[in-house]
This record gives structure tokens, sequence and C-alpha cells, in this order.
């Protein structure tokens, strides 16, 4: 097997502890093991575009620019239908409080806004995963991954992170947060993504 970048090490450009977790489980079967951008002290990026590739852009090439080593970052969010789409690439600013992050009130907004709505069940929702390896000469690759489902309230499970325990995958009847430990990598957004990548940058 050969891999398009060098060491066993893979710089990943993420401050999300939760992500870098699974990054690190999914990648591990391939020998790699990760490092994340906040144990290197590099800065969080300011996350100025409207799409996730865009966003993911600006991760991955601000940490490869800043180390000389290539970066894989995570742009990812949920679409819900009935919402048009949103929260979307605001899927983190929903949880923004001024003074951290809050998921619960990010839920309840959606829940919120759903009920405001009237909004027919199943509410039908997207978890999406937009990784971009960036080199340091400036090109970079994009993997996207895709987890269809439905939004449930009230909130179930304590595993996982963010949306976590309002969304249940297609094909089950629990949310990703009620799920063991590593069962939601196997069919999530993130999981498909890395599968993309993995293909992409391995072979043999
Ligand atoms: O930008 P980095 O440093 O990677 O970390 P972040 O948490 O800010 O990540 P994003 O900018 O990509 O925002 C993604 C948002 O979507 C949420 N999210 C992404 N993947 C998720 C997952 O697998 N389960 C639950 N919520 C998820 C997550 O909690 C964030 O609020
Ligand atoms: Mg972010």
């Amino acid at each position: 097997m050969t891999r398009k970048f060098d060491g066993d090490r893979l710089l990943v450009a993420t401050h999300n502890k939760g992500k870098l977790e699974e990054m690190a489980h999914l990648l591990s079967p391939f020998g790699v093991s990760v490092v994340g951008a906040g144990e290197m002290n590099l800065p969080e990026p300011e996350e100025t575009e409207d799409t996730f590739v865009g966003n993911a852009r600006i991760k991955a090439h601000a940490a490869a620019k800043a180390t000389g080593l290539p970066a894989l970052s995570d742009d990812s969010g949920i679409t819900i239908d009935a919402l048009d789409g949103a929260p979307g690439v605001y899927t983190a600013d929903w949880a923004e409080t001024g003074n951290g992050r809050d998921f619960l009130m990010a839920m309840t907004r959606a829940y919120t806004e759903l009920e405001a709505k009237g909004a027919a069940h199943p509410r039908t929702a997207q978890f999406r995963s937009t990784l971009v390896l960036a080199w340091p000469d400036g090109h970079d690759e994009v993997f996207e991954g895709i987890a269809p489902g439905h939004l449930v309230w009230p909130i179930r499970g304590e595993g996982g992170f963010g949306y976590d325990p309002m969304f249940v995958p297609e094909g089950h009847d629990i949310t990703f947060a009620e799920m063991d430990r590593w069962e939601k990598n196997k069919i999530s957004h993130r999981g498909r993504a890395v599968d993309m990548f993995v293909k992409g940058c391995f072979d043999g």
C-alpha cells in the first residue's frame, strides 16, 4: 500500500475534539495516526465562505501553509429539508452563545423552527461532511460524504457530539448519540467522506 503523504501522522485541521476522535478511529486501520490543529498550536481561521468546500479549503490551506505539511480539514453540518437546507454551513453558528457553544440551544432552535412551520414527519435532514486535503504547494483534493436521516424530539442519547442527539440515520431507529461508541462511524457522513479519502489517497 502506498500513500500520497509522508510520515505516519496526518495533520487534521480541526479544533473539534469529537471530529478528531472520529477521524483517528476511521484512519487507524490504514496505519495513519492523526494530530489535531490544536495540538500543533495552530490558530482557528475564520470561516468566511458560504459553502462547505469553501470553508474546508480555508481550514486545510491555513494549516498546510503554517506547517509545510499536508493537512486534512472537515467542514460539516446538517441540512434540514423543511427549513430549506438550514442551518447548513451555519450549523456551528446556531450553537454560538458569544461565550462558547451550546448545542442544546442549537437543537432547540431547529425543533422550534420546524414546529413554527408545522413541518410534517418524518422531518428529513442530512449530515454532510466535506474533507479537503491541502498540500503545501497550494493544490488540494476534495472528498464528500452524506448521511440521510430524520430529526426527533425530545433529544436522545449521551454519545457523539453536536447535533447527534436529535438525528436518526436512515435505516435505524436510534440517534447517532444512542449508538455504541464507533457504530456511528460505519454509516456517518464523516465515515463516508473518509472512505472516499482513503480510496483517493491509498492504492493497493
Ligand atoms: O471547524 P472545526 O475546527 O473543524 O470544528 P467545528 O466544530 O467548528 O466544525 P464546523 O465548522 O465544520 O461546524 C460543523 C458543525 O456541525 C456540527 N456537526 C458536524 N458533524 C457532526 C456530527 O458528526 N455530529 C453532530 N454534529 C456535527 C458540529 O457540532 C458543528 O457545530
Ligand atoms: Mg468551524
